[in-house]
């Protein structure tokens, strides 16, 4: 544990509003201390933490938080600010079961006002909050914080559009750049903002340091004319935030607390316009390891902190995400019209590899999943064979795009929803639960789950032979089971699953990677005496209509197991048998899927254990359609 005597006396933003500038910068090195020796023991987003520590504390001793509100966008940055707000005795029990959240969360904390994970929302929840404020006389203030990386997502834009008539009052936009998303930046919005970090001013700036602060003139409103000549003197042109109403100030070293604090003081004290203040920082700051790291330790597991050496726990096969790279790259190598989509999430998707190997025929997008699936669907408008490669809960954020601009003109978009079904430290926001239902849903959607990685390669070649219709294909974070994968594996016939071991009482129809968990189960109910039937689905959509309606036939119940959402593949599979009238003559079901409640953080395995889904679950269930009472329920 770092030596902190100034921290030691911070439990909330209060105890230190009355630091003068060298304490705040004392107590800035040590939550930044602090702050590395916690994710060294719980692993989590260290970089972008680190970027922001002098920021918290300046925002924390200028705003009167938490009746003033500050919202993080996205959330990963938040550590520091979690030390500070009350939650220093549980930092180390981030992203654990029962533990606190790795991003804001209003569960968790008055300081926490809005929940974030998902980028770019900050400015909107902000604007709600002025205009609540606003529709009830209050004084607070509002501020949000959003990198450069979120910058690049329409909704920031859709919320500054309407910034300057939804809100009368005082709203801060503190723009965090730190010239990294989790990759290097893309788009044109990153060269604009480095163009005005650039220029001669933020130069200038960091000559001018504390004078500048204090003459900028206090708030601008009483000095408008002035301020606005000073404002204006010092930026090459925040113009485009000017044009959109805003007030622009920067941009700044958000290093430096002898600007910062009086700059965001200033600028906090102005109402008649929102304010945006380009703040500047290093992503990873202060921890050479991190600095040193191409993506400044975006994602960390535990890691010894003096030499910054990460422990990743061996595994004896790839990660789905590795293998989808590398099959996307043997087919690409055979077929030119193969072009890979990715929202940000490079090395998350797997898509460095094959960005590596076509640098030309790979498009980071950006945090812009919505974009990310229409320029998919041009693509494929036009011949190409788009592979959009985008986390299943990402999708979510661009699913009008993928009914009203892929489904109903029925492109062939290929979807790689990789992080399908729990994702454990990530917790609710990231896990992909729903997409089995949301792309079920939709006429002509041919949606796979892949239950190892050899099928997972199958997958990728049968979507890539689809050429009418859109297809997506679902499959886990973490590695692979170790099975063998073809040099080049053959596609599957649509619309068919397999049998994977014959039996005769119950039968177990698994979609995905819930098949192991399945089959052990099977293996507990034989030493019991009772015969299973084990299925892989492969396709949520087209169902296998004839696999399905013959386990219905031929056993006395039948179990579905999938890790997704209720109102995915087992309620496909009861409308199925509905309509078929397979359950006329007492087919027993029983259909297994993610709890309905947002799952918070925890070990895969345990949660596992929560939803349901491991293989004494299925066994019991089993045994419970059935009829073969509880008390002789086998532990599988
Ligand atoms: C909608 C959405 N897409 C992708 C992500 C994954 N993601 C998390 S942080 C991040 C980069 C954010 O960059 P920036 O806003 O600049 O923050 P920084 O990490 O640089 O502090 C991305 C792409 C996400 N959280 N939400
Ligand atoms: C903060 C964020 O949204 C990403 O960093 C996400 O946590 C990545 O998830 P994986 O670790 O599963 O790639
Ligand atoms: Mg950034």
């Amino acid at each position: 544990m770092p030596d902190t005597p100034l921290l030691d006396q911070v439990k909330f933003p209060a105890d230190m509003r009355g630091f003068d500038i060298p304490r705040l910068k004392q107590l800035a090195e040590e939550v930044r201390a602090e702050t590395i020796d916690a994710v060294s023991v719980t692993g989590g987003h260290l970089g972008a933490g680190l970027g922001v520590v002098e920021l918290t504390v300046a925002l924390h001793h200028v705003f009167e938080t938490p009746k003033d509100i500050l919202i993080w966008d996205v959330g990963h940055q938040c550590y520091p600010h979690k030390i500070l707000t009350g939650r220093r005795d549980r930092i180390r029990t981030l992203r654990q079961g029962g533990g606190l959240s790795g991003f804001t969360k209003r569960s968790e904390s008055e300081y926490d006002p809005f929940g974030a994970a998902h980028a770019s929302t900050s400015i909107s929840a902000a604007l709600g909050f002025a205009a609540a404020r606003d529709q009830k006389g209050g004084t607070n203030r509002v501020v949000a914080v959003i990198g450069d990386g979120s910058m690049s997502a329409g909704m920031a834009y859709e919320a500054m559009n309407n910034a300057v008539e939804a809100t009368r009052g005082q709203l801060m936009v503190v723009l965090n750049d730190n010239d990294m998303s989790i990759a290097p930046p893309v788009g044109g919005m990153s060269a604009y903002l480095a163009g005005l970090v650039s220029g001669g001013t933020y130069r200038g700036m960091r000559k001018i340091g504390k004078k500048f602060a204090e003459h900028l003139p206090r708030p601008f409103k009483q000095a408008a004319k002035k301020a606005e000549e000073y404002a204006r003197g010092m930026v090459t042109g925040g113009t485009f935030f000017e044009e959109l109403g805003f007030y622009y100030v920067g941009p700044i070293d958000g290093h430096d607390m002898d600007n910062l604090v009086p700059i965001l003081r200033n600028a906090a004290a102005i109402t008649d316009r929102p304010v945006l203040v380009h703040v500047v920082t290093q992503k990873g700051k202060g921890y050479a390891p991190a600095e040193s790291s191409a993506d400044k330790l975006h994602a960390v597991v535990k890691f010894d902190v003096v030499s910054g050496k990460q422990s990743k726990p061996a595994s004896n096969a790839p990660s789905y995400t590795k293998v989808f790279g590398t099959e996307l790259i043997k087919r690409a190598q055979r077929d030119p019209s193969i072009v890979a989509i990715t929202a940000a999430m490079p090395s998350g998707t797997g898509l460095d590899l094959f960005g590596q190997a076509f640098p030309d025929r790979t498009y980071d997008v950006g945090i812009a999943e919505q974009h990310a699936v229409t320029f998919a669907a041009g693509l494929a408008a036009d011949g190409m064979k788009p592979v959009c490669a985008i986390y299943s809960t990402f999708l979510q954020r661009g699913y009008d795009q993928v009914v009203h601009d892929v489904a109903i003109q029925s492109l062939p978009v290929r979807f790689a929803m990789d992080r399908a079904g729990l994702v454990g430290a990530d917790g609710s926001t990231h896990a992909g639960s729903f997409d089995i239902g949301y792309m079920g849903a939709l006429p002509g959607m041919v949606l796979m789950a892949a239950s190892d990685e050899a099928e997972l390669a199958a997958m990728i070649a049968t979507s890539l032979e689809i050429d009418d219709r859109p297809s997506a294909f679902r499959y886990p974070r973490g590695d692979g089971v170790g099975v063998d994968i073809p040099e080049l594996a053959a596609p599957l016939e649509i619309g068919k699953g397999r049998i994977v071991r014959e039996g005769t009482a119950v039968a177990i129809l698994s979609l995905g990677t819930r098949l192991q968990e399945s089959l052990k189960a099977a293996e507990a109910l034989a030493a019991r005496g009772v015969s299973a039937t084990v299925a892989d689905a492969r396709f949520a959509k087209p169902l296998d209509e004839a696999m399905i309606l013959r386990l219905a036939r031929e056993h006395e119940a039948l179990i579905t197991v999938e890790e997704g959402a209720m109102g995915g593949f087992g309620a496909f599979v009861l409308q199925l048998l509905a309509e078929k009238g397979a359950l006329d003559a007492g087919l027993r079901v029983r259909t297994l899927h993610l709890p309905d409640v947002f799952q918070d953080q925890e070990a895969p395995f345990a949660q596992y254990e929560t939803a349901g889904l491991n293989a004494s679950h299925i066994a019991a269930a089993a045994l419970q359609a059935l009829g073969v009472e509880a008390s002789r329920a086998v532990r599988a």
